[in-house]
Order: C-alpha cells, then sequence, then structure tokens
C-alpha cells in the first residue's frame, strides 16, 4: 500500500508548491539568490520531471517505489516531497499516512471501486491540487446479498 501512496502523492501532490525565504545569500550553479527573496519551489514540477523519473515520468507505477525512495528517484532525495524537507516538513505526515492506509483497508475489505463513467480526469490547482469535477467512483459490495 505505501507504493501505491507514494505514486499518488508523486503524480499528485495535494500541496504542488511551497515558499521559501532566502537566509542568506545562497549560490546554486550560476544562480546567486540573495537574502530575503522568496522564492517558489513547484513540487509537481519536480515530481513530473523525466529528467529525474524517466520518459515513464506521467504513469501512474507504484513499482517505481519497490526498492525505496532513494532508489526511485535515483539518489535524488528532493526529488519526491509531497511532505516537503527539512525542519519545517508537514508535522502531520505520519498520521495522514496512517489514517489513508485505515480508511483504504476498511474499504477494501467491503468493496471493489472502479471509475464512475461520468469521472473526468483533471487534476486541478486551487489552493491545494484537487480534481476539478469531482471523483465519481462506484462501490461494488463484496458481500453477497444472499
Ligand atoms: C496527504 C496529506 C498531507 C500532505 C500532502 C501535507 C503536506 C504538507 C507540506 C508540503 C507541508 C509544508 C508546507 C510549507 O512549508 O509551506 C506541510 C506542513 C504542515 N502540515 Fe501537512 N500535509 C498533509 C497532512 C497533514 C495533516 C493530517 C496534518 C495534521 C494532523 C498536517 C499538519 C501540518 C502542519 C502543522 C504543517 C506545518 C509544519 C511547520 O511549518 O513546521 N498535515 N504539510
Amino acid at each position: 500500500m505505501n507504493l501505491i501512496i507514494y505514486e499518488t502523492l508523486r503524480l499528485y501532490p495535494p500541496v504542488f508548491a511551497i515558499s521559501r525565504k532566502v537566509a542568506r545569500d545562497v549560490q546554486l550553479g550560476k544562480l546567486i539568490i540573495p537574502v530575503n527573496m522568496e522564492i517558489m519551489i513547484p513540487i509537481i514540477a519536480l515530481h513530473h520531471d523525466p529528467q529525474l523519473w524517466g520518459d515513464d515520468v506521467h504513469l501512474f507505477k507504484p513499482e517505481r517505489f519497490a526498492e525505496g525512495i532513494a532508489k526511485a528517484t535515483k539518489y535524488n532525495t528532493a526529488a519526491f516531497s509531497p511532505f516537503s524537507l527539512g525542519p519545517r516538513s508537514c508535522v502531520g505526515m505520519g498520521f495522514a499516512t496512517t489514517e489513508t492506509k485505515i480508511a483504504l483497508s476498511m474499504i477494501l475489505q467491503r468493496y471493489t471501486i472502479t471509475l464512475s463513467p461520468a469521472y473526468i480526469h483533471a487534476p486541478f490547482p486551487q489552493f491545494m491540487l484537487q480534481p476539478q469535477h469531482g471523483l465519481q467512483v462506484m462501490l461494488h459490495s463484496l458481500q453477497s446479498d444472499a
């Protein structure tokens, strides 16, 4: 389940960008970033960079994480940061991941899920990344009616 959660967060990071204020002058390659400048870190762009992830970057392939995040990112740890990194990263990461696993386990013990024909795939960045027209699914009970 970890692999599926990682791959979902890679393709559709709810927090698709974060900002940071530069604490001191920094040189990044040929780029000099002056103190106090506010920079935007586009998490979603890092997650969709074919140079980091390969030509199959846009495909949903949970197995890319089978040997861990480091291997999947070719040891560019910052390439996968749905919860941000460092001392101001998400304090709810463990809670959110555990909650997702519990909810999914409870649903999948009782139902199979298929997408509704009404679903239109349109990830939409509005404060958080969200499905623009909702996420219509059909639940089929695993228990027979008898
Ligand atoms: C899938 C679910 C979640 C994602 C993808 C997520 C992602 C993030 C990201 C990227 C940040 C850094 C924001 C920034 O620096 O501007 C953040 C910060 C934070 N998150 Fe989450 N989060 C999630 C769930 C939660 C939950 C469930 C909680 C609380 C129970 C939570 C509490 C926080 C707090 C308090 C911060 C601020 C930490 C700080 O600034 O020191 N998050 N989150």
